[in-house]
């Protein structure tokens, strides 16, 4: 990039500075007199052509930008050869990042007059208003000029004679008025933001001397980038503009898998809301302080025991960072959890964290769309992904129009696939950039640990060396819910007192202890409630237990541990119609009433939300699969993995069939597929996507168990040979093709296997 500078002598110079290396500079807006009085590069360089008329802007810049402490200012006219086609085509995609890194951005209005005023005054004695002629003015008429106004933070108009008239702030209500951009634009908020129509509505009725130009001047306003070559005409340039705006919006779609502001609504819905005292002692911690204020402070790792609250911890942080950061900063988030395959990965955490910066700020996507153009959707979950994404990930981070980042990631604990590249990810890219700062939380792991020792700008803060805090924390957090429990339940004062009594002694500042006997104590009488009190054992373990000893006694032990065998081995929350589908005992169950009661009696480890059977916590799973696996699994996780994978090509081999959506065209893309009501494909969308994960997992790779091998030999090459077209219509329909791939590669490998033990029959011939 080219800028200006006076010397102390006013001499005036041209510099040229590399990407990285901008000092702080000024812009100017103006529109274009006769092309022969404006001062070009040529005229610089050689120092010619001093008289010319043009040269008026650039001494009001240069003074302007003096007087604003500015050294260097840049000016369209002569900052650009515009003889070099390279150059003037790269200051063409570049423009609306100059106008928006400058740090003021000038506007010169020739044909506004303040001067004006004074000469009607005298003659009048009505005072001249300089209004009329900036709501007419030719600035608000030109193409170009748009961006002008939108790019840069602070814009500020002058008349001719170079007196201020105000900014674009102070003047919006006229600005709004003339040119029909929304308050908020001009305040700044990022322009995608609004709908491509409404930017579009913005560009209405201005013109631009070149044709193409029309499109051109979009580029910026519309986040994609556009090559210019005049000629083409205008149609050719919007022709190409469409296209543009068309690959960006599929690759945005394509990043997202879920958007981690769902999920995080979801998690602090089904953790029962977020309470602002108890996290709010964070923002005064000295650690988390020091994260926040010093440059030399990227990654802070806040870390503790199950249940001690760092999942709404950060989503407290995520709301008060949100509320305090400035307008160009940018926050991204994901929340882990192990009981999703959707967020449970490696490469779900990048895809999160990158759709969030790209939906944010769309012109970031131009480091995807590289790669995306190529190899579209399959780019993000195709095997490959973690490369690709990494590399995409890093060159985002460095992108210059980068201001201060915050990157959150919860649960690093629940990262169940590829927790070591993740962390290997954080530690380094956390340590390339002072202006990206990463949050990240997990448990007290030293795998974790050792990992997150290589970052190089690191602190930490332990829930454990925060006891005090924490207990507060808790303690508001008791008093709270014993106040809602009494008002609902209607308890007399002295039962109140002795639950609040109780959970104060025992909770041992471990809020998911507390939350969990509350969701107990809901479900009692009150006349019950100081008898069942001492039955609620302190520490997590000997609660769950407990909860575990209250199930396998009750009249529906049988069916209750089976639904939480079946929910604690599948990849992700299901529906209660899948649910039904996939647990054999839940068949004769036939109304939905009966079946939420049940889903109810193990509630003290599942929840309902939204039809969504959860688990309540990590911690409920990771109980289960430690300490009641004996009473749950029965024989073992595995044999539950092979009864529902038989289960799902069960309802599979049932449901599919050819055309299910009754689309008839063949060809309609997905995005258009409507289900039918009801959606015949309700039960089967779970199977659909898992039943290989659940036959890889359970025992058939293992040349002990002969007859399981051949079964599912047998079962599969039926189900291939009769339905796989019809499945692969089913995981289009469910937008999870890039899984189907993956889970194909995995069905081959475990053939591999199968034919490697020797169990492989050529005699009874079929292959994959
Ligand atoms: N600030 C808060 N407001 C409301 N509820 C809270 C808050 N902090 C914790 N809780 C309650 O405590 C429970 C446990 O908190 P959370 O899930 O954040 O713990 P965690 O430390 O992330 O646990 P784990 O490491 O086992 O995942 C939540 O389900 C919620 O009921």
């Amino acid at each position: 990039m080219r800028l200006l500078q006076y010397s102390e002598s006013g001499e005036l110079s041209i510099h040229s500075f590399d990407d990285g290396a901008i000092p702080p500079y000024a812009i100017l807006s103006h529109t274009w007199g006769v092309d022969a009085e404006e001062v070009t590069c040529a005229d610089l360089l050689t120092g010619n052509n001093k008289a010319k008329r043009g040269y008026k802007k650039i001494r009001f810049c240069g003074q302007q930008a003096r007087q604003d402490g500015l050294q260097y200012f840049w000016v369209d006219t002569c900052c650009i050869d515009k003889t070099d086609k390279a150059e003037l085509s790269h200051a063409i995609r570049s423009m609306f990042r100059w106008y928006h890194n400058a740090k003021r951005c000038y506007v010169y209005l020739s044909d506004v007059s303040t001067r004006k005023r004074e000469f009607d005054d005298m003659l009048t004695g009505i005072p001249h208003r300089w209004e009329p002629d900036f709501s007419t003015s030719r600035w608000f008429t030109r193409g170009w000029t748009l961006q002008e106004l939108l790019a840069p933070s602070i814009v500020e108009f002058f008349s001719r004679e170079g007196k201020k008239l105000g900014n674009k702030k102070s003047l919006k209500l006229l600005i709004q008025k003339i040119t029909g951009i929304s308050h908020e634009a001009l305040n700044g908020i990022p322009l995608s933001q609004f709908s491509v129509d409404e930017r579009l509505r913005w560009k209405e009725g201005r013109i631009t001397k070149h044709e193409e130009d029309g499109a051109y001047s979009l580029q910026g306003i519309l986040d994609v980038e556009l090559a210019p070559v005049y000629g083409e005409g205008a149609a050719g340039a919007f022709k190409r503009l469409w296209g543009e705006i068309g690959k960006l919006e599929r690759c945005i779609q394509d990043i997202r898998q879920a958007d981690p502001r769902d999920d995080k609504k979801r998690i602090k819905e089904t953790k029962g809301g977020l309470l602002a005292d108890s996290y709010r002692w964070v923002l005064d911690n000295i650690t988390f302080r020091q994260w926040q204020e010093d440059q030399d402070s990227r990654l802070l790792w806040v870390k503790g025991d199950p249940g001690k609250g760092k999942t709404m911890l950060l989503c407290g942080i995520v709301n008060e960072l949100q509320d305090s950061m400035p307008q160009n900063a940018l926050l991204s988030y994901f929340f882990c959890q192990a009981t999703d395959s959707r967020i449970n990965n490696a490469t779900a955490v990048l895809r999160g964290l990158l759709y969030m910066l790209v939906d944010q700020r769309p012109s970031l996507a131009v480091h995807v769309r590289k790669k995306h153009n190529r190899a579209g959707r399959s780019l993000f979950d195709d095997a490959n992904a973690w490369v690709a994404l990494t590399e995409i990930f890093a060159d985002v981070l460095r992108d210059g129009s980068l201001g201060t980042t915050y990157m959150i990631v919860d649960a690093l604990d629940e990262c169940v696939t590829d927790l070591p590249k993740l962390l290997g990810f954080v530690a380094k890219q956390s340590s390339a950039s002072p202006r990206v700062k990463w949050i990240v939380s997990s448990r007290n792991w030293p795998a974790i640990e050792e990992e997150l020792e290589r970052a190089e700008h690191k602190t930490r803060l332990s829930l454990e060396l925060n006891a005090e805090s924490v207990a507060a924390a808790v303690k508001v957090f008791i008093q709270q819910k014993v106040d809602q429990l009494a008002q609902e339940k209607r308890y007399k004062p002295e039962i109140k007192d002795a639950v609040l009594q109780h959970l104060t002694s025992n909770a041992n500042d471990t809020f998911l202890w507390v939350a969990l006997v509350c969701q107990n104590l809901q479900g009692t009488p009150k006349w019950n409630v100081l008898g069942k009190l001492a039955l609620f054992p302190p520490g997590l373990d000997s609660l769950y237990q407990r909860m575990m000893h209250h199930i396998s006694v009750s009249d529906s032990a049988k069916i209750c541990l089976r639904v939480l065998a079946v929910t604690a081995v599948l990849y992700r929350p299901v529906t209660i119609a899948e649910l039904v589908a996939l647990v054999k005992q839940l068949e004769d169950v036939d109304d939905l009433e009966s079946v939420q009661e049940i889903i109810g009696l193990c509630g003290s480890f599942l929840t309902l939300r939204e039809n969504t059977v959860y688990f309540v916590h990590q911690s409920a799973k990771d109980f289960l699969f430690a300490q009641a696996s004996d009473k749950i699994f029965l024989d073992s996780a595995e044999q539950v993995h092979w009864e529902i994978f038989l289960k799902s090509l069960a309802i599979l081999t049932r449901t599919l069939h050819r055309d299910m959506y009754g689309l008839k065209a063949l060809g309609s893309p997905v995005k258009n597929a409507e289900p039918p009501n009801p959606d015949p494909l309700v039960e089967s969308r779970y199977p659909c996507v898992y039943w290989i994960d659940h036959l890889c997992d359970s025992k058939t790779k293992s040349l002990a168990d002969r007859g399981s091998n051949l079964q599912a030999r047998g079962v599969v090459f039926e189900f291939l040979k009769k339905k796989y077209l019809y499945w692969l219509e089913g995981l289009s329909l469910y937008k999870s093709v890039g899984k189907g791939v993956v889970s194909m590669a995995k069905l081959l490998s475990l053939v591999q296997v199968w034919h490697t033990e020797s169990v492989y029959s050529y005699s009874e011939g079929w292959t994959i």
